[in-house]
């Protein structure tokens, strides 16, 4: 659906040349929920910029649905972009026009039958759940109609992709959740593509199936969102997922911890799916000679996983514990030896 192979952006500025990416490969499959993440300047919003052919980039190339955007001439560009909806954090909406005309402006600008405006700008408000404000004025809506009104006016046309720059960063906790509902639902109901821009961890966890971690301009970590948060790898990664998932012992709990130790050690559990801890530990307490105590545990929800983590101390002599260990591996379970 979105492929970008070896693409680099790169601006003049009066300090010099940013390089706002570099080298960024990245490929999007249709029915995809794709977030990217990364810290302000990291270079989403120009990587969301080459894809919907606002900006060319300076070495590589952009293919949206097989055309390659920065080589289509301007009339295909518009016909393209049609193809691309946008929502946007501020919502971009037009203040002294009705809910209705804000969503009919692309349908009105691609002179479009007014009958037929007016049934599809009606469809798409109910979808959005606010058919009973069409005629509402933008300032009288809350943030999160407005991001509503948003995105019915991104579906206008059509789209097969949606491309979402911080859709939710402008919005509270509750009001986000709601809004990554109405996401999840155009994805699996429309079938539409969306890619979406992010520095929140938990809008990568609620919605999309694939992540790619930016830094300073590259992808530095890419995959499906639980192997990810699962086994994340470059620092900047673990310290996203720490954001949403909680793998540590409380201060108070590690102090004592380090007191009391002798002949155990301590292990960190990460299980993806149904694979049962209770089922592995009864299963090394019987087989080894050892004993279990669990001192902390936590299943998150993914998209389209789960994901558990059990914080666990293992007393026995050294031999036993390896042994122990060694039973742990060879089912394939993740584990870390957590050093106090
Ligand atoms: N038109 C431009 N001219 C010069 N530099 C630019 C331009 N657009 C972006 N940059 C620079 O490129 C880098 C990446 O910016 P970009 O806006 O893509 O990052 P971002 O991850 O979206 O950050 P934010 O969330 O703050 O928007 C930054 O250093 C930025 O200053």
């Amino acid at each position: 659906m979105i492929q970008l192979l070896d693409v680099s952006k790169t601006f003049e500025s009066k300090a010099g040349k940013v390089h706002a990416l570099k080298h960024v490969n990245m490929t999007i499959e249709e029915g995809d929920v794709f977030g990217v993440i990364g810290f302000s300047g990291a270079g989403k919003s120009t990587l969301i910029r080459l894809v919907n052919g606002l900006e060319k980039p300076t070495n590589g190339r952009v293919f949206v649905k097989g055309q390659e955007m920065g080589e289509l001439p301007k009339s295909h560009l518009r016909k393209m972009r049609k193809e691309i909806g946008m929502v946007f954090q501020q919502f971009n909406l037009l203040n002294a026009k009705t809910v209705y005309a804000n969503v009919a402006m692309p349908l009105v600008l691609d002179k479009i039958p007014k009958q037929d405006i007016q049934k599809r700008v009606m469809r798409l408000l109910e979808y959005v759940g606010l058919e009973d404000k069409a005629d509402a004025y933008p300032n009288e809506l809350s943030g999160g109609q407005k991001q509503r009104v948003g995105i019915a006016r991104a579906l206008a046309t059509n789209p097969s992709i949606l491309l979402c720059d911080e859709a939710t960063s402008a919005l509270d906790p509750k009001t986000t959740l709601s809004i990554l509902e109405l996401l999840k639902k155009i994805n699996h109901e429309l079938n539409i593509t969306i890619l979406i821009i992010t520095h929140e961890m938990n809008v990568i966890k609620n919605i999309c199936n694939k992540v790619a971690v930016m830094e300073d301009g590259a992808v530095i970590e890419e995959g499906k969102v639980i192997d990810v948060f699962g086994n994340p790898q470059k620092e900047v990664t673990k310290d996203f997922v720490k954001t949403v998932i909680d793998d540590t012992l409380p201060e108070g709990m590690m102090k004592k911890l380090k007191r009391d130790r002798s002949n155990s050690s301590i292990l960190r559990l990460k299980t993806i799916g149904d694979y049962g801890k209770n089922a592995l530990l009864s299963e090394i307490n019987k087989e080894f000679d050892i004993t279990t105590h669990i001192l902390f545990a936590s299943v998150s929800e993914l998209r389209e996983n789960t994901l558990s983590i059990v914080i666990v101390e293992i007393e026995g002599t050294p031999i036993e514990r390896e042994r122990a260990l060694a039973h742990i591996q060879s089912k394939g379970i993740l584990y870390e030896r957590m050093e106090l």
